[in-house]
């Protein structure tokens, strides 16, 4: 009760936020459209400059650190909100006014449990940039190392508490009341949301993901990653080396330095590819303001707050899929969907490969330096929702981040195509990774894992065998719709009954 009261009354703050921005349009749900009207109600009505998503931006912005945050990860989103809004919504600016320098030294010296003369020799009051979760400072440590020095915005882990709240009962309260958003997964949107706010309100978090970067790329002069002074950092306080480079958009700047355009480019092309093919651990923001280039010519990435992994089965499904659509086997990229599980087996392959050729050929048709691996990835993602293609959020946030690296390299050179720098090393990569050899690798490594899990397996079968005995399953009334091929669910073959009856009558006969 008291949790609906407090959500309510900050619904309540948020509408009128909302409302003072024009914003309550662009969501389309009954509710806010109701509430717009309420709201406008009595009032002469005046329209906000602006397109629909760039009035909700600067609403969201308003409303604090979680909305902004909610902004950006909806930008991922074109699936659900359009490619005008998305598009609008990747704009939104991660910057606030600096919180002051006083809360800034107190942090520290709570976090670091020392006067903040006895850890660092000198310390810029002035914020170098300002963020919706933290704050950085320039400082020189007492063993005369330039830092620079994070700190969490202080206030911000109740804000994100109380919203985070608020998103989870309105996410419930809808896949109640509606459900056809259930497909959705709102509650579970929630759910993941809070996880990665949350890594980024730890900063030792940021530490060890920036640490795990640098131990991929040891040896790899062209892409470094700053010192972590572990001493200095804590839950709310995060140090590193100052990274005296130029960001990666000052192309004059680089020009001037003496630096090969080209090269740099080539550099960022692997450097991204490695992350995401070898690896699968990749930078999820890295936009110019955390790019720069050393005086070598080298790349130096900051901000490691937002970071995504793909597993290495993903990582294949994608390589062989992004090879089909560049070899025109538009057969071949629906294929492994299918043997990927994002589109359930049900679904008609030879619809889906006329689905893929349909957003494939536009793209690819394209002179070579526009073609976007990024869009048609985007548009990929938004025609398999028509084939129940379950959302995955890696893949969402890879999307958006290989956009990202398409504009950077973009910015270097104009008339680049990425995808055809870094083609090379994904083709090396998919021989080393589904060649014979790694296929023969693979097998034998199941076998022994299998082996391994033996004994537990046998364990298993044994207490679900006793669970049977004593009574103790029962069918959930969902998943007998399911198998009688009720409520649109995917028919189970009709062997499967039959399967299962023998398995039961052979178990009780075994006993
Ligand atoms: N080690 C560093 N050396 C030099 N400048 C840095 C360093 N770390 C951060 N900065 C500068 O401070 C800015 C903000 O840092 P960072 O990106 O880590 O914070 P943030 O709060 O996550 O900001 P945003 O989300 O907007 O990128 C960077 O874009 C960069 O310009």
């Amino acid at each position: 009760m008291l949790r609906s009261l407090r959500n309510l009354n900050r619904l309540f703050t948020i509408a009128r936020v909302l409302a003072r921005h024009d914003a309550l349009d662009a969501v389309e749900l009954p509710l806010a459209q109701l509430a717009a009207k309420a709201l406008r109600f009595g009032r002469a009505a005046s329209r906000q400059p602006g397109r629909p998503g760039q009035r909700l931006a600067a609403a969201l912005v308003e409303l604090g650190p979680t909305f902004i945050k909610l902004g950006q990860a909806l930008s991922t989103r074109a699936d659900l909100l359009g490619d005008e809004m998305a598009a609008d919504l990747s704009e939104l600016q991660d910057r606030l006014p600096p919180f002051p320098a006083i809360e800034a030294r107190r942090i520290i010296e709570e976090d670091l449990d020392a006067p903040i003369e006895d850890l660092f020799q000198s310390f810029d009051d002035t914020a170098v940039a300002a963020a919706s979760i933290a704050q950085v400072h320039r400082a020189v440590t007492r063993d005369g190392e330039q830092v620079a020095v994070k700190v969490l915005r202080p206030g911000v882990e109740g804000a994100f508490k109380r919203d985070i709240d608020l998103l989870r009962w309105l996410a419930e309260w809808a896949e109640l009341t509606q459900p056809k958003l259930r497909r959705l997964r709102l509650v579970e949107s929630v759910d993941t949301f809070e996880d990665s706010i949350h890594f980024e309100m730890d900063l030792r978090f940021e530490a060890a993901a920036a640490a795990e970067m640098a131990e991929n790329f040891v040896g790899d002069e062209s892409f470094r990653v700053p010192a972590i002074d572990w001493t200095r950092t804590a839950r709310r306080v995060l140090t590193l080396e100052w990274v005296d480079g130029i960001p990666v958009d000052e192309t004059q700047a680089m020009v001037e330095a003496g630096l090969s355009l080209d090269d740099i480019l080539k550099k960022a092309a692997e450097a991204f590819f490695n992350m995401v093919f070898r690896d699968g651990f990749f930078h999820a923001d890295m936009h110019p303001g955390n790019l720069f280039v050393d005086r070598n010519g080298n790349l130096v990435a900051v901000d490691f707050g937002i970071m995504g992994r793909v597993d290495l089965t993903t990582r294949r499904h994608l390589g062989q899929m992004l090879i089909g659509f560049l070899s025109g086997d538009y057969r071949r990229a629906a294929e492994v969907h299918f043997e990927a599980g994002w589109v359930p087996a049900d679904k008609n392959v030879d619809t889906f490969t006329q689905a893929c050729r349909s957003i494939a050929e536009p793209i690819m048709g394209k002179p070579l330096h526009e073609i976007s691996i990024a869009k048609l990835l985007g548009q990929l993602f938004k025609i398999t929702e028509q084939f129940a293609m379950q959302t995955q959020p890696q893949l969402l946030m890879l999307q958006k981040s290989m956009l990202v690296a398409e504009g950077v390299g973009r910015t270097l050179d104009s008339g680049v195509n990425m995808w055809e720098l870094a083609r090379p090393l994904i083709e090396n990569w998919m021989i080393d990774n589904l060649g014979p050899q790694a296929r023969v690798k693979e097998t034998v490594g199941n076998a022994i894992s299998t082996l391994e899990r033996l004994p537990r397996m046998l364990a298993e079968t044994e207490r679900a065998y006793s669970t049977l005995m004593s009574g103790g399953i029962k069918l959930h009334p969902e998943t007998v719709a399911a198998m009688r091929g009720e409520g649109g669910r995917r028919r189970l073959p009709n062997w499967v009954p039959w399967v299962l009856t023998a398995v039961l009558a052979a178990l009780l006969l075994w006993k």
